[in-house]
């Protein structure tokens, strides 16, 4: 049975339902991935986000690994935190540029990616979602190369400086990560990709 959490009134639901119903028809629903690039295309009101979202490892697994596990998600940004649905899992879900700021003012870098420097010791099996700044991505990245461990990195960040870039090193990294390709993404697929996720959580919990 098809559920979406957070569409609880039957208006919502029925809206939620059709809008689903379409995405399934035009982008197919055979695999699990196919339900992230459905919810990403729908965030956007664009079919072609679909074709550019890219999955490398266990993705989606790490991710409700991760949820199983109570592990933290940490956003780049606020408008990425308040979308991400905070009911029916135990993870904390935290925002890089709450921390930091002594970082970004000594250094002169961005907050968001001051903050991920300063969140260092909490990355280690967390999940990360950006939505918004490469700079955070990048930060991130170099922070793997010398062997920090997030569990999921769904990088999706927007824009026309190092956006594609960053998300390109991303996907050059032996992590479980689910990104876009070039300069397209954003706070609404990256919240969509991490909030299908959730809903396959609560799908399982709900099983039980
Ligand atoms: C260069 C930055 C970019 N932001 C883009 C698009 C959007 N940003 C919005 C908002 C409200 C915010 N952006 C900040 C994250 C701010 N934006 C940046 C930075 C200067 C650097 C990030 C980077 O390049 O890596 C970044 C500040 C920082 O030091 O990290 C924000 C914190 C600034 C602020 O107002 O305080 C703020 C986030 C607020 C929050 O916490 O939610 C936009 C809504 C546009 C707007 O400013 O009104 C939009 C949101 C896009 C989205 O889907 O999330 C760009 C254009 C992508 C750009 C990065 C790349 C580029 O091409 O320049």
């Amino acid at each position: 049975m098809y559920i979406d959490p957070g569409a609880d009134t039957p208006e919502g639901y029925a809206i939620s339902r059709t809008s689903r119903s379409l995405a399934r028809q035009v982008i197919g629903d055979r695999t699990p991935e196919d339900r992230i690039r459905q919810r990403c295309a729908i965030s956007v009101g664009d079919f072609v986000m679909a074709d550019l979202v890219r999955f490398r490892g266990e993705a989606i697994e790490a991710g409700l690994a991760a949820l199983e596990r109570g592990a933290p998600i940490i956003t780049d940004i606020h408008m990425v935190q308040m979308g991400i649905r905070k009911k029916e899992h135990h993870s904390e879900v935290l925002c890089a540029l709450d921390y930091g700021q002594e970082i970004a003012a000594a250094r002169g870098i961005t907050r968001s990616s001051a903050g991920f420097l300063a969140l260092r010791d909490r990355l280690e099996g967390a999940v990360v979602v950006i939505g918004n700044a490469p700079s955070s991505l990048l930060a991130l990245c170099a922070m793997v190369r010398e062997g920090v461990r997030p569990a999921l990195v769904i990088g999706m960040a927007v824009g026309f400086v190092n956006a594609a870039e960053s998300k390109e090193e991303l996907r050059t990294l032996d992590i479980p990560s689910i990104s876009t390709q070039g300069t397209r993404g954003g706070t609404p697929p990256a919240v969509a990709a991490m909030n299908e996720i959730v809903t396959m959580y609560v799908e399982r919990t709900r099983e039980r």
